[in-house]
């Protein structure tokens, strides 16, 4: 069952007769305003097969109209009653969370939000959209964009994280196993159920889980085993999608493969996830966890290009790395480095010469007790193959960290972040971050431009720096990468306390766009992950040779240009996408 807040449920028929047959049983306790909203979607929902085509097009730009009123009357009416199971509930725009985001640099109040409860349910949106002149839809997973990219101001936003969280473990023909999840579910659910009901686990991860399969999989979905196993975007075997048209559609690497591959990376431009297949493999029990520091960026970059082109039986499962600042700053500086909890950093050993930015790297290797499938596994072997790779690096000897946990613990590592940045405040405040992905051939001149010149006090959070292989991504996916084999992610992942505590939001803004102009006008082979970008000119610079593609695939999926507007890559009108498409077809040629 749909629950709609502020939203008329248009052609959901059975699930409004329910409510009214509720506001029937309520009718005492319901104000007046209730009354008419119950009016109003008797009105909405009444059927149309029987009309003729002009008059079906009058009901049709009625029953828009009639939507919008609705949604303005709903913004404004009250909760429903303490303890009923509500189907509609009004919500307070300033308390609409789905006008805001994890950025907190943008807001959109959509006209509605729509609490889908089946592919159906998203399906009926979608098509209610459809039938009006200019309503968008935006899928919300957990609302962790940073520029609004899931919002859809004065559209439709789904609440995907309302799915129910049904999760089916599925066998293949050969005994490979799958977990079958909601795009609303957050890979923290997915862990939790496939590792306690199952012993199983996906592969790749991000590090922080508390995003949702579908938000990860319209991105990317990246962390330290994405060298290895490959990102999200390659670890999932099928999708549900509801398309731009309202259809629901089944694929794969096999059947309808261009949806299957548009939809990943696609920035939620081609349809809406409802259900991804995710393949499972024996879960490991512990994990050994390193951090080493380096002095010279020079040393770091080799070292970590070496960790993820290693062969998988000699490999690490999982390398990371960031930059950090010389100093005892507790967010920037060297007590970021050291686990577990109570270890401490020794600054004398650094060497003479070391700079100002000094570097981590975060390896880790993963135990599985009971079924090791590398023919070892005690504990004395994962001694031994951690030892054989670490003796190989050149990281400044005495700054080496070490810490034995739980794999779900290591996989949760980031909500303790989480936690102490909901207590000091700077959960909430705005997150201005930029992420990019830069190809080894330019990382070192980046690192002197951007981490030792612009950034040398650091940016109050984590600053990633890690390798990863292109050619464990998909060319066909909608995803933008660098076009070297080795590129490295670059987060900037700042967590400034709110200004005048923290700087002013404006100044981080603008020292991220200087950061994108040097890449820019340094020539770096680059691209921005998570893009926000204004003008159309802008996005087909970002998908560079893939651009015709992408707006061929916007043209076959949604061709009204209905979904995620909140990316800002293609504007709702009739003509839009068709227009775009002979634009990009014309370059071409
Ligand atoms: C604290 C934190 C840590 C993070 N760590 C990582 C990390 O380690 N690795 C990494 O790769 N990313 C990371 N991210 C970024 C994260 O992957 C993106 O912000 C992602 O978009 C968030 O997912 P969400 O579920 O909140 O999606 P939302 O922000 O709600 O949506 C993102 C986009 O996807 C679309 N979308 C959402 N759900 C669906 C769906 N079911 N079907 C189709 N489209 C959909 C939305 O319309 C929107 O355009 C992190 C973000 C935060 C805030």
């Amino acid at each position: 069952m749909a629950v709609l807040t502020s939203a008329c449920p248009l052609d959901i028929n059975s699930r409004t007769q329910n409510y009214h047959e509720r506001g029937r049983a309520q009718a005492s306790e319901q104000t007046s305003e209730r009354h008419s909203d119950i009016t109003l979607q008797r009105e909405l929902c009444s059927g149309s097969a029987q009309l003729s085509s002009g008059e079906r097009a009058r009901q049709e730009t009625r029953r828009a109209k009639m939507m919008l009123a609705y949604m303005d009357h709903a913004a404004a009416a009250a909760e429903p009653d303490a303890g009923a199971e509500p189907t509609v509930a009004a919500v307070d725009a300033a308390e609409c969370a789905a006008a805001r985001d994890f950025g907190g640099l943008v807001s959109g109040r959509p006209a509605a939000v729509v609490r889908p409860a089946s592919a159906d349910d998203v399906a009926s949106a979608i098509r209610a959209a459809a039938r009006t002149a200019h309503l968008t839809v935006a899928a919300r997973g957990n609302g962790h964009s940073v520029a609004g990219q899931a919002m859809a101001r004065g559209g439709l936003v789904l609440d995907m994280r309302a799915l129910p969280r049904r999760m089916q473990l599925v066998v293949g023909p050969s005994g490979e196993t799958f977990a079958d999840v909601p795009g609303g579910a957050l890979w923290e659910e997915v862990l939790h159920w496939a590792v306690s009901k199952h012993g199983l686990a996906p592969a790749s991860w991000t590090d922080y889980l508390r995003l949702t399969v579908g938000g990860t999989l319209s991105n990317g979905g990246v962390s330290g085993q994405s060298f290895r196993y490959g990102p999200q975007v390659s670890n999932v075997t099928q999708l549900e999608v509801v398309t731009g048209d309202g259809e629901c559609h089944v694929c794969s690497r096999s059947a309808d493969p261009d949806l299957f591959f548009a939809v990943l990376g696609g920035l939620g431009q081609f349809g809406v996830i409802t259900r991804a297949r995710i393949p499972l493999s024996p879960a490991p029990q512990t994990v050994r966890w390193t951090r080493v520091v380096y002095a010279s960026f020079a040393d770091y970059a080799a070292d970590a290009e070496w960790l993820v082109t290693r062969p998988p039986h000699e490999a690490f499962d999982y390398v990371e790395g960031f930059a950090f600042v010389r100093s005892d700053d507790p967010v920037n500086g060297w007590p970021s480095v050291p686990i577990p909890d109570g270890a401490l950093f020794d600054p004398s050993f650094l060497p003479a010469g070391a700079g100002h930015v000094l570097y981590c790297l975060e390896v880790a290797l993963y135990q599985h007790h009971h079924h090791d499938q590398r023919g070892g596994g005690g504990d004395d072997d994962m001694d031994k193959r951690v030892g054989e790779m670490m003796q190989q690096l050149k990281y400044v000897r005495g700054l080496e960290f070490a810490a034995g946990v739980g794999y779900v613990d290591f996989l949760s590592r980031v909500n303790r972040v989480e936690d102490e940045a909901r207590r000091n405040g700077s959960w909430a405040a705005p997150h201005p971050w930029l992420n990019l992905f830069i190809s080894s051939r330019d990382i070192a001149a980046f690192d002197r431009a951007v981490l030792n010149a612009m950034l040398a006090d650091g940016v109050d959070g984590p600053m990633l720096i890690y390798p990863m292989l292109n050619s464990k991504w998909d060319p066909a996916t909608s995803v933008a990468l660098p076009e070297g084999e080795i590129f490295y992610l670059v987060a900037l992942l700042r967590f400034c306390r709110p200004y005048p505590g923290g700087p002013p939001v404006d100044e981080l803004v603008a020292q991220n766009n200087a950061i994108i102009d040097a890449c820019r006008s340094n020539g770096y082979d680059y691209k921005i992950y998570f893009p926000s970008y204004q003008s159309e000119s802008d996005w087909a610079c970002h998908f560079g040779a893939k651009w015709s593609r992408f707006v061929e695939r916007k043209a076959r999926y949604d061709p009204l240009a209905i979904l995620a507007p909140g990316q800002n890559i293609f504007t709702r009108s009739p003509s839009s996408v068709a227009a775009a498409a002979a634009a990009a077809a014309a370059v071409i040629v």
